[in-house]
């Protein structure tokens, strides 16, 4: 495909998405439907259409319309290329522009694709990095690796990834964290992915297993595992018996084979057989996800003020239904991939005053200008 013809193809697709598809969908039958387009022509289209999506708004105003054609012209217009070049309407090009394509320079939330409800309590959280972490979240995700302790060490894994034409540089977040800068697209089939030596995890998801207490001996409980990323860390950073549950038994559904290639151990539950007395339980709650729009970036625009009032009320409940379940001196982990204070700061306040005999340690915040998602992690812990 030609350059131009990736454009037609993003704007097909952003199409499909505006239109009520997720971006996953839309891509995936554009896939199925286009058998002539290679890996290259996929990776560059799939680009583009999360391109346009992390930054909606403001490629809007600048393509002069909220439309798969608006948007990827203002995409265009963005990286400061020159649209008459791009949209030429030979071959597979998009059409060449009219006075309908006229756009605006964005400013305020706009600019900084931030969605005009959310400003306020963003601000509020973020105080002076406010417009920093927005900007940040224009701009893709890098990818992380966690070295799996369990079967390498940090300097086996680096060789093992060389070995596969694939760099990582050392991230500060975590010990078990490499910042993958050459060749991420060859992670899933390198030998040390496929031998269990590393997981793709973000560097700030690491950082919490590593501000979770975990001694040898202890019986763990992920409350919210969904496909076990966390539950598998825990496994590795100490000798502990985690049971991983999830109110969706199908988001679990990876977790054997996952453990299998970590050589890990880890019980699957069912809510009936939670079980009760652990030392530690590890709740990465369902949240707004606003930490990590980078990589969903439809979470951004698809929040609503009743959907975060939703998300409060879930989060608060899996708080107290965990703390009943954990052992006396045991510890609860509190964590959300959101920068919202509602979710975070105030939910710690909120558990404080409705439970009584707990004390809360620690208290901290991961900012995407630290490179990696926007997190969140309270430690809670109960008196004996
Ligand atoms: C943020 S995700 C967890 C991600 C996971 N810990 C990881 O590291 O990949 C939140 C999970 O909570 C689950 N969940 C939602 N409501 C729940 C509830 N009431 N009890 C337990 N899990 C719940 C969701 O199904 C979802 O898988």
């Amino acid at each position: 495909m030609t350059p131009q013809a990736r454009l037609s193809a993003a704007i097909d697709v952003l199409d499909r998405i505006l239109a009520g598809s997720t971006a996953e969908q839309a891509l995936t039958n554009w896939g199925r439907a286009s058998r002539f387009a290679g890996s290259g022509d996929r990776a560059a289209v799939r680009d583009l259409v999360f391109d346009a999506l992390r930054c909606k708004r403001s490629y809007a105003a600048l393509g002069g319309a909220l439309s798969g054609r608006g948007l990827v012209l203002g995409g265009v217009r963005a990286r400061g290329l020159d649209p008459a070049e791009w949209f030429t309407g030979e071959g597979h090009a998009p059409a060449v522009l009219s006075d309908a394509d006229a756009g605006l320079t964005p400013i305020g939330n706009l600019a900084l694709d931030c969605p005009d409800w959310l400003a306020e309590p963003l601000q509020a959280a973020l105080g002076a990095d406010f417009e920093g972490v927005m900007q940040a979240l224009q701009r893709r995700a890098p990818v992380f690796l966690r070295v799996n302790l369990a079967k390498a060490s940090v300097e086996t894994a680096l060789a093992a990834l060389a070995e596969d034409g694939i760099a990582c540089a050392l991230n500060p977040l975590a010990k078990t964290a490499l910042e993958v800068t050459e060749n991420a697209r060859k992670i899933q089939n390198s030998q040390a992915y496929l031998g269990g030596l590393v997981e793709l995890q973000d560097a700030a998801s690491q950082a919490v297993i590593a501000a979770t207490p975990l001694t040898d001996g202890q019986s763990v409980l992920d409350y919210c595992s969904g496909g076990g990323g966390k539950a598998l860390a825990m496994a590795a950073q100490a000798r502990v018996s985690v049971v991983a549950h999830d109110a969706d038994p199908r988001r679990m559904r990876d977790i054997p084979a996952r453990a299998a290639r970590a050589g890990v151990k880890i019980t699957v539950a069912q809510t009936a057989d939670i079980g009760t007395g652990y030392d530690v339980i590890l709740t990465d709650v369902p949240c707004s996800g606003s930490g990590s729009w980078r990589r969903d970036p439809q979470g951004k625009w698809a929040l609503t003020s009743a959907r975060l009032e939703a998300l409060r009320q879930i989060q608060a409940d899996i708080l107290d239904k965990a703390a009943v379940i954990l052992a006396p001196g045991g510890t609860l982990v509190y964590a959300t991939c959101s920068m919202l204070r509602a979710e975070n700061e105030d939910q710690i306040a909120g558990f404080l005053s409705r439970n009584h005999g707990w004390q809360n340690p620690l208290q901290r915040r991961f900012s995407p200008l630290e490179g990696a998602d926007g997190f969140f992690v309270a430690l809670l812990t109960r008196e004996a």
